[in-house]
């Protein structure tokens, strides 16, 4: 089974855009749960453009299902998480500054940094995936850093998704080679595997197709702009239509 965890940082963008309290993150992240969202994603950034630290606070006692917090692992955010003690926390390494994240690490020339910000975070009962490019050399420096996951940055698929599925070399080349080959060294691994960025109800079914071992996709952007059109319950369930085939 695939979960389908919703990153909620958009409804913050919306609430913070007037500066009020609407919507109500506890509201979204209860309803979400309610309308069959198996986790909740929250990515605080630096500046707290949308999620702040104290929404990652205020949703840790009302998150029943799956809470995994995003991001960089500096000492604000380590000192966040040691405090929430989250199911799940998935490693960036965006810079402060970051549009969106739109990279993985480099498990190599990272790998003491990560082992030891992994064994930390590990020491306290927390799963760690870490946000991880499509390139299976990647994996083998994930592993011997510590990490529980990685999560294959999905970006690139996305915005490659129609050439993929029309051009048999381009699939190979963008697709076969890259991603399906880094989630079978990763499964080799002993690594589980999470997926995520740009994902939506156009290109879900065919990642899950052809990685069928994927553990969790976290999703928000796309997600919340198709509750725009049709409605947060009927979203999530049409998202989670796409993760179980139905
Ligand atoms: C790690 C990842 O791909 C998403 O969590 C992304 O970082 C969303 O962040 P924004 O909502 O700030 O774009
Ligand atoms: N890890 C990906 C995530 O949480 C949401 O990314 P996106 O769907 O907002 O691009």
């Amino acid at each position: 089974m695939t979960r389908l965890s919703v990153n909620i940082n958009k409804f913050a963008t919306l609430r913070n855009a007037r500066g009020g309290n609407l919507p109500d993150l506890i509201e979204v992240a209860r309803d979400c749960e309610r309308f069959g969202a198996e986790g909740i994603t929250v990515h605080p950034r630096p500046d707290e453009r949308h999620i702040r630290y104290q929404d990652v606070l205020d949703l840790k006692p009302v998150v029943t299902t799956e809470f995994n917090i995003e991001g960089y692992p500096s000492r604000e955010y380590l000192d966040l998480v040691l405090k929430v003690k989250p199911d799940q926390c998935t490693l960036v390494p965006d810079p402060p500054d970051a549009l969106t994240s739109n990279t993985g690490w480099d498990t190599i020339a990272h790998q003491d940094f990560l082992r030891e910000v992994i064994a930390a975070l590990k020491t306290a009962g927390i799963r760690v995936s870490i946000f991880l490019n499509a390139e299976p050399g990647l994996v083998a420096g994930a592993r011997s850093a510590g990490a529980d996951r990685i999560e294959l940055y999905t970006g690139p698929y996305a915005h490659d998704y129609t050439r993929i599925i029309a051009d048999e070399k381009f699939r190979k080349d963008n697709f076969e080679d890259t991603f399906v080959k880094t989630a079978a060294e990763a499964t080799a691994a002993g690594l589980e595997i999470n997926a995520g960025h740009d994902l939506n109800l156009l290109n879900l079914r065919y990642l899950k197709t052809h990685i069928p071992q994927l553990k969790e996709t976290s999703i928000g952007h796309a997600l919340v702009c198709d509750a725009l059109y049709y409605g947060l319950e009927n979203t999530i369930q049409l998202y989670k239509r796409e993760l179980t085939g139905n």
